[in-house]
């Protein structure tokens, strides 16, 4: 995949294939062409060269809610009115499953109360967004994403703003999400939380730097690489289900 924007090659020649139940954190310098990579991934920009496939299908052959039943998408800095409701940028997630001007059903309603739950804002259900701090915000955008009960997720740091446990719980998600057979795409500045993907793509100058699986020594080698080795990652006591973990320290 190749995109040029502003006269810039900004992606170059970028391969990659995510297959469903793996987690795969990207990673890399400011300015790395990580959130275009996955700008290109959710449609939102055509590259030039290249086409994304998702479930087998080109994503360009897809209809608007055919595409948003498969991926869901969370942006950087996303633009949602202030004025509409937790519930209601919930609901949002749920319009590629509803008719033209049908009313949502129970199973949507079930679906939004339900993503609620999950990223912790249903307490705040009634609340507009305007009226949100930054990381109850973030969580009700998450919740979106999840309403949409897509398979895919495609995340641009979706941790932005989230304390320490609300990033724990986020974590928790995404491995539900990925042990019930789905994939997360999920660009991520804080590197300790990369360290618990299952895969990094590490990315410098609009092309891939290295990608494999974090449990690889070639992997986490490769991430202070693409930092200039102004990081050092530190092994860590194992998670609860016996998973290694990695600290990310800056040197
Ligand atoms: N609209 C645009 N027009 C021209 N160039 C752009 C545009 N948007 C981004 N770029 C350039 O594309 C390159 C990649 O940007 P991108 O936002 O994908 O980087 P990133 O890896 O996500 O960076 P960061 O970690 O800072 O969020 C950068 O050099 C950026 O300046």
């Amino acid at each position: 995949m190749t995109l040029r924007r502003g006269g810039q090659s900004v992606l170059c020649g970028v391969r990659l294939s995510v297959p469903l139940g793996r987690w795969l954190a990207v990673a890399g310098p400011n300015g790395a062409g990580k959130s275009t990579l996955l700008q290109c991934l959710a449609g939102l920009l055509l590259p030039h060269e290249g086409q994304t496939r998702v479930l087998g299908q080109p994503l360009a052959a897809l209809t608007g809610p055919q595409r948003a039943r498969r991926v869901a998408w969370l942006g950087q800095a996303e633009a949602v009115s202030g004025e509409l409701t937790a519930w209601d940028v919930a609901m949002l997630g749920r319009l590629p499953h509803q008719g033209w001007l049908a009313t949502p059903s129970a199973a949507d309603r079930e679906a939004a109360e339900s993503a609620l739950r999950d990223t912790g804002a249903w307490a705040w259900r009634g609340r507009p967004l305007g009226q949100l701090s930054g990381g109850e915000r973030q969580r009700v955008l998450l919740a979106r994403a999840l309403a949409t009960q897509a398979p895919v997720l495609l995340l641009d740091e979706p941790l932005a703003n989230l304390d320490p446990p609300h990033q724990a719980d986020w974590m928790a998600l995404m491995r539900r999400h990925v042990a019930a057979g789905g994939a997360v795409i999920s660009v991520l500045h804080e590197l300790g939380m990369a360290l618990q993907a299952d895969d990094l793509l590490l990315m410098r100058a609009g092309g891939v730097f290295h990608c494999g699986p974090v449990q690889e020594d070639a992997t986490r080698r490769a991430l202070q690489a693409v930092f200039d080795d102004r990081i050092a990652i530190h092994p860590l006591p194992p998670a609860a289900d016996g998973r290694p973990q990695w600290a990310a320290i800056a040197v």
